[in-house]
């Protein structure tokens, strides 16, 4: 319940004001239990990559399981006022809220989960006015750790395998911003955090060396060397650049000599600025001059895994990777574009209507239907996905249609093995999922990994993994397209 933790008992409020007043609209008339479909998914791949880790559904789960109105919550929405200075809700509505249960069927990928874009994340059902109300939150959450996540593992993969510690709660976007992605990073790639309740909290290994500071406390580096090092015999890293990193090294060398009959292990010394190539290929020749050949050299300074990348291919000696601002914050791209569509409703006499949103740009425009996504694999290796509506039948030959461009279609070998990606979460608003500890979430992402091709993981110009649309899914959403727009009139666009 870490969410709850950090901020308070009722997060229902924690949505936009428009989610309130459409909910007061369908109660109004009375549209409020209509049943409805909802998708949550992504459009694009962030950091122009080749794909997206899901993150977030542990904190979804918590949110959605605390949605109650309190009496706090209403006498809030008691106080808002229209621009006449009338109540914004009448009283029975708030009545209504009070009492309200979340009753819906969610259905959501795993975490660590590769996804692409159009398949949904999660999926929805139920009252529409429900359904509506929880569309921020999810977002929210869902949007901010999905992106964190899909960073921290293509920092990770840039390593081939090395440690990396995320150093970035003093540059993270605000608490949560440090807490929650602590949280995906660790899922998504990072092995230890420096943040101690994102490490309670979470049950993430803590790490860390030390800070120039506690050099330029002491009057010379050796002494302050020599005292974290009786401080901390077994698990002492020194940060040697100060004053002159390669100095400084040697300045830790005769330290950890000098330790070493007292029982002193040298565990690391880190560099944190200058030429991290060069600096790293020098220290380690003094290392392992001195015999110190399995003490770590960690760097830290900016990097991301570009920089990681081609650190690595000029020959850096370094093996732990000390990561903070770029990977807290996504740094170069700050937001993943995840959107909350409508897809389907009921009408009065119960049947299902499908609902598109329409676009100029295709890419924008929602596909209708209650969605599903089939992963085919063969051999240790994912080959396609199909995105399928699961109220209608498909054909036994399944054909993917390219979402942009339907000539592009792939027909599925029969007989290929697949598996359904979106698993019941919540069935009539009671939790059935249970929900994995977070090291087995972290392994999920590593085993999801390996099983897409290199050249989709690539950071230049990967390669677009075949996801599409169910052939009658497709045709479906086509023929939606072009009622709605032989409906407006000439002229209009
Ligand atoms: N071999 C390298 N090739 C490319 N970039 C590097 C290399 N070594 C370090 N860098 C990166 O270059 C950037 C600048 O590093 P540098 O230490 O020179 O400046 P700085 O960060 O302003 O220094 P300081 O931390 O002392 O303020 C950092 O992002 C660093 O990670
Ligand atoms: O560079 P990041 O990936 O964000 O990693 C975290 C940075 O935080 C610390 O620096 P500090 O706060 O002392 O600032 P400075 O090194 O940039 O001067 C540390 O020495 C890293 O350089
Ligand atoms: O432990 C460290 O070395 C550390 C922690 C936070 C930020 N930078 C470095």
């Amino acid at each position: 319940m870490a969410l709850q933790q950090i901020y308070r008992t009722s997060l229902t409020l924690l949505t936009d004001l428009y989610q309130l007043t459409m909910a007061y609209g369908y109660w109004k008339n009375g549209m409020s239990e209509r049943e409805a479909v909802f998708h949550l998914y992504f459009r694009k791949h962030p950091f122009e990559g080749g794909y997206t880790v899901a993150a977030g559904l542990e904190h979804a789960v918590e949110y959605l399981q605390q949605l109650k109105f309190t009496e706090e919550d209403c006498s809030y929405l008691r106080s808002l006022k229209g621009s006449q200075n009338q109540p914004l809700f009448e009283e029975a509505f708030l009545d209504y809220l009070r009492h309200l249960e979340f009753t819906c069927d969610v259905d959501a990928v795993p975490e660590g989960t590769l996804v692409f874009p159009s398949e949904p994340l999660v999926r929805v059902r139920g009252p529409l006015l429900q359904a509506q109300l929880i569309e921020t939150p999810l977002l929210n959450i869902i949007n901010f750790e999905t992106l964190i996540a899909t960073k921290a593992a293509r920092i990770k993969e840039a390593t081939k395998g090395d440690q990396v510690i995320e150093f970035g709660m003093r540059r993270a976007q605000g608490i949560d911003g440090a807490l929650s992605a602590a949280r995906a990073a660790y899922l998504g790639g990072a092995d230890a955090t420096s943040n101690l309740l994102a490490g309670q909290l979470y049950n993430i290994p803590v790490r860390g060396t030390h800070a120039h500071s506690w050099v330029q406390a002491f009057d010379s580096e050796a002494e302050a060397f020599e005292a974290y090092g009786a401080a901390f015999p077994k698990d002492s890293v020194f940060l040697v650049d100060t004053y002159d990193t390669l100095e400084g090294v040697k300045q830790a060398i005769e330290v950890a000599k000098k330790l070493q009959p007292r029982g002193f292990v040298f565990g690391g010394i880190r560099l944190d600025s200058g030429d991290l190539t060069y600096l790293s290929q020098q220290a380690r020749i003094l290392l392992d001059e001195a015999g110190f050949n399995s003490t770590s050299i960690v760097a830290s300074n900016d990097l991301d895994e570009h920089l990681i990348t081609h650190l690595k291919q000029e020959g850096a000696q370094i093996n732990v990777w000390g990561v903070g601002t770029k990977m807290i914050t996504a740094y170069d791209q700050p937001a993943l574009g995840g959107v909350y569509k409508l897809a389907a409703i009921k009408n009065k006499a119960g049947e299902w209507e499908y609902k598109i949103k329409l676009s100029e740009q295709l890419v924008k425009t929602s596909n209708p239907g209650m969605l599903q996504v089939r992963r085919y694999f063969s051999q240790g290796r994912y080959l396609a996905d199909m995105i399928y509506n699961e109220l209608e039948p498909i054909p036994e030959q399944e054909q993917l249609v390219h979402p942009l461009d339907s000539t592009r279609r792939k027909i599925i070998e029969p007989g290929t093995k697949s598996k359904e990606l979106l698993v019941p979460i919540f069935r009539e608003g009671t939790l059935v999922y249970e929900l994995p500890s977070l090291a087995s979430i972290k392994m999920h992402t590593k085993q999801e990994l390996s099983q897409l091709h290199e050249s989709i993981r690539r950071y230049v110009n990967p390669h677009n993994y075949p996801a599409g649309l169910e052939e009658n899914l497709h045709q479906q959403k086509m023929d939606m397209i072009l009622k709605l727009r032989s409906t407006k009139s000439v002229g209009e666009v």
